[in-house]
């Protein structure tokens, strides 16, 4: 049976951190997420992302906190079952980034 799922620890937040902040992540002040904004051409270019990313939310069963006005989208990342970051919103933001480029 799968485990609880667990916040990330120190060792694996030296190593995984500084890799989401060169790609423009940032921690949340006050709350252990992550945050990024997207700015895309038009609305329908960031609702295109916005698709993108809810089929892989819902895949993964991991949903972003999410706010969008035009062609801004902002995100952030945070596991509600252990109160923190988990290595599911790493791996959700390595699949944001990666919808945000086609
Ligand atoms: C019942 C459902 O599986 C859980 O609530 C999932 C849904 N999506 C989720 N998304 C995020 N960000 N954190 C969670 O703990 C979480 N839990």
């Amino acid at each position: 049976m799968a485990g609880k799922i667990q916040t990330l620890t120190m060792e694996e937040r030296e190593h995984l951190l500084p890799m989401m902040r060169n790609a423009q992540w940032v921690e949340v002040v006050g709350r252990d997420a992550i945050y990024k904004e997207f700015l895309f051409k038009d609305f329908n270019q960031a609702f295109g992302f916005m698709s993108r990313v809810a089929l892989q939310a819902e895949k993964m069963d991991h949903h972003p906190e999410w706010f969008n006005v035009y062609n801004k989208v902002q995100i952030t990342l945070s596991t509600h079952e252990c109160g923190g970051l988990s290595q599911r919103d790493i791996t959700l933001a390595t699949f944001i980034d990666q919808a945000s480029i086609l």
